[in-house]
């Protein structure tokens, strides 16, 4: 039921029900909750607070008790009674059994058969799959929230194998963050929440740590046998992390996943279809009492890859199937380019949104409060000489994973191979191109091997902004400063220009 006036509208929302809104480009939308309690994908709204929304941002407000909403420039919106919110709270109650219960174990506490009854052993290390826009994320994100919300202390470990996504740099990755505090979602520029590693360090005491590798790619398949190599990568971390983090450990880990993975990698053959299923299951492991891997495999809205799972995977680990929510958007082509330009632009520059007409800006207001996570950063552009920086390109130029390629035909380097990138040769790709920093490599060069810098997690990125040939320089954008000669870096297929 809606209520407008000229600036504002008010909607008045059932129990159970969900106020779900779509945004324009260069639009925001803002939300104040005027009475009872509601929560976006999990994360509560506070009451009494403008919540800002931008970037093209489609989401829900969800209400288990009812409230009134005040709105205002709404964009496409409407109010749904069906969704799958109660399957999500019954997930989450058996989650957090597990948790508790991983707990006791810790401690020797012995635990009563019938309170085990249905619920897998060990602290839940949950897969989400499922078909392209089926919510994937959104489910993660509820999840996660509702399980750091308990007061308990949690800290799960929310792991992105999803290139696409951006996670909580850039597009192109796949990383591993610690989480204690509730996810907000605000804009598709920064899906995951904001990181310390685009924040002044003033910004950045509350912030968040990832560990981040670098794919390259929108699509896994442009590089399956890297795809696995990098989780195993995150996976060693996340485990020996655990080793010495039992509350941690506990808490339990929620993998979101691409779309490919659910459809299996095409051209592979039959027994390698889920392959990378397959490398998330075996990598994400616990040691509470014995060697665990993951051990709830949730389905979101895909009756076939229900039972596909089922069959081979259903004797170790629960395989659990949740309805997709009517709210999620079909999200095309162009949109997820826009996104994955929004990404980066937050990542160097944090995010801001000029609130709708009527309302004043963030710290500007005199009685309104407005939550808008206002972070305005000032990136470093600076310049390297061409020999101050070794650039890998992984797999060379040709991508085609080896499965493509016709048959008795070989590729001429191997998809897991780092390929060094001149600068000065022409076509060499690099301006506009978006490149990891890595980790510096192993001090001991008796210990560097040819393969390592698939092996060395991120420090930043940077964008190519020029390329100087007659000097022999490269102007970099970074997002602070910092020194860059001697270091490598790996360049995909992402090219961003700062608009
Ligand atoms: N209940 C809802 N109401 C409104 N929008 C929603 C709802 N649930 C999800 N969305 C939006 O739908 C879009 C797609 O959802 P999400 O990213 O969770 O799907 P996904 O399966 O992870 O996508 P992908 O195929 O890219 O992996 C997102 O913009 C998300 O914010």
């Amino acid at each position: 039921m809606a209520d407008s006036t000229e600036e504002t509208k008010e909607w008045v929302l059932d129990p159970e029900t969900e106020y779900r809104f779509e945004l324009d480009p260069d639009t925001t939308l803002a939300i104040k909750i005027i009475r009872g309690s509601a929560e976006v994908f999990g994360a509560e709204l506070s009451e009494g607070v403008t919540h800002l929304f931008g970037s093209e941002c489609k989401a829900a407000v969800y209400t288990w008790q009812g409230c009134t909403l005040q709105i205002r420039r709404p964009s496409t919106e409407y109010v749904s009674d069906e969704t799958p919110m109660a399957a999500y709270m019954n997930l989450h109650l058996a989650f957090e059994q597990m948790r508790v219960r991983a707990l006791q174990s810790t401690y020797d506490d012995p635990v009563h058969a019938d309170e085990v009854a249905g619920v897998p052993d060990g602290p839940p290390r949950v897969l989400v799959l499922g078909p392209e826009n089926a919510g994937k994320t959104t489910a993660c994100k509820i999840l996660m929230n509702y399980a750091v919300r308990t007061g308990q202390g949690w800290t799960l470990m929310f792991v992105s194998v999803d290139p696409s996504e951006g996670g909580w740099t850039v597009p192109g990755t796949v990383s591993a963050c610690p989480m204690k505090m509730p996810i907000p979602t605000q804009s598709p520029a920064n899906p995951l929440g904001s990181t310390v590693t685009s924040a002044p360090t003033a910004l950045s005491s509350g912030a968040l740590l990832p560990l981040v590798y670098w794919y390259g790619h929108a699509e896994v398949r442009q590089n399956p046998l890297l795809m696995d190599r990098l989780i195993r990568n995150l996976g060693e971390n996340v485990n020996s992390r655990h080793l010495g983090d039992s509350l941690g450990n506990c808490s339990g880990v929620i993998i979101d996943t691409p779309s490919s993975f659910a459809t299996g990698i095409a051209a592979a053959p039959s027994d390698k279809k889920y392959a990378l299923v397959k490398a998330c299951v075996d990598a994400f492991q616990t040691h509470s009492l014995i060697l665990m891997t993951v051990n709830v495999i949730l389905i979101i809205g895909h009756e076939k890859l229900n039972v596909e799972m089922q069959r081979i995977f259903g004797a170790s680990m629960s395989v659990v199937k949740v309805p997709k929510s009517g709210g999620v958007v079909d999200l095309d082509h162009a949109y997820r380019e826009r996104v994955h330009g929004y990404q980066i632009h937050h990542y160097m520059y944090g995010t801001h949104f000029s609130p709708p007409p009527g309302l004043v800006a963030a710290g500007t207001s005199g009685d309104e409060s407005v939550d808008a996570s206002d972070a305005r950063l000032s990136p470093v552009s600076t310049a390297v000489g061409f020999d101050d920086l070794a650039i890998y390109r992984i797999g060379g130029e040709s991508i085609a994973p080896s499965s493509a390629l016709p048959i008795g035909a070989t590729r001429a380097v191997s998809e897991l191979q780092p390929v060094q990138v001149d600068p000065g040769a022409r076509g060499s790709g690099l301006l506009n191109a978006v490149l990891a920093l890595l980790a510096p490599l192993h001090p001991d060069e008796n210990e560097r091997y040819d393969e390592e810098v698939l092996d060395l997690a991120v420090s930043a990125f940077l964008v190519v902004t020029a390329v100087d040939m007659s000097n022999r320089k490269l102007t970099i954008l970074m997002p602070g400063p910092g020194p860059v000669a001697g270091r490598t870096a790996i360049v995909g297929s992402f090219e961003w220009q700062d608009q």
